[in-house]
């Protein structure tokens, strides 16, 4: 596996390392040994897996709150998503900037996502499902979003909105927040 910093505190893009034979390849995609080593969350409780048919689709900016923050390991099994994550802790040097990333069923590419960040993703194409490692479990008490087009934020999404659910269009702006966020 070959792990590359991003410009965000604590958040990595992964990538496979092919093993080939004439039957194809073996490659590890989530090692605790490796994940350790670097301080990365090596327990996860949960795998989930969503399927979006329509291209333009956005799920997010999602997260828990404390003592329910997770981990993820985010990567896309079919089509192609626009990934982004966005620094909620108050103490980093990069609070509040986001990143982008393209992950798709070709490139193999793996997202890290820290604890104290919002996630989020648009598909690129139709029929996209992304999979993905949680290392804690769901608690809806704990949920929270910031809105995909929060000024505050200004993420440039690649496509237009196609579908987003009641939930998304409605998490409050970062300015209207009373409680700090995460
Ligand atoms: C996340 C989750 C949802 N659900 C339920 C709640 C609801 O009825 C249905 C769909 O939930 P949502 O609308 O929140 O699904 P979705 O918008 O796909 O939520 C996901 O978005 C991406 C961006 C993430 O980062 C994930 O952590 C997760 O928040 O599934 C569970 O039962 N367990 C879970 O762990």
């Amino acid at each position: 596996m070959i792990f590359y910093q991003t410009k965000l505190n604590g958040a990595w893009l992964i990538e496979i390392e092919p093993l080939g034979d004439r039957r194809g390849f073996f490659a590890r995609t989530m090692c605790r040994e490796e994940f350790a080593k670097r301080g990365l969350v090596d327990e996860y409780v949960q795998q989930n897996t969503s399927f979006s048919s329509q291209r333009g689709t956005l799920r997010g900016l999602h997260y828990q709150i404390r003592p329910y923050a997770e981990a993820k390991l985010v990567r896309c099994i079919r089509g192609a998503i626009m990934d982004v994550i966005v620094d909620l802790r108050e103490a980093s040097s990069t609070y509040l900037r986001h990143q982008l990333f393209e992950l798709t069923d070709a490139n193999r590419h793996q997202l890290y996502v820290p604890p104290g960040f919002a996630h989020a993703f648009q598909t690129l194409s139709d029929d996209t499902e992304v999979s993905y490692l949680v290392s804690a479990r769901y608690h809806p008490q704990a949920e929270r979003g910031l809105r995909y087009s929060d000024e505050r934020l200004g993420i440039e999404w690649p496509l237009p909105v196609t579908v987003l659910s009641e939930k998304d269009s409605a998490w409050p702006l970062i300015g209207e927040r009373t409680e700090p966020l995460y």
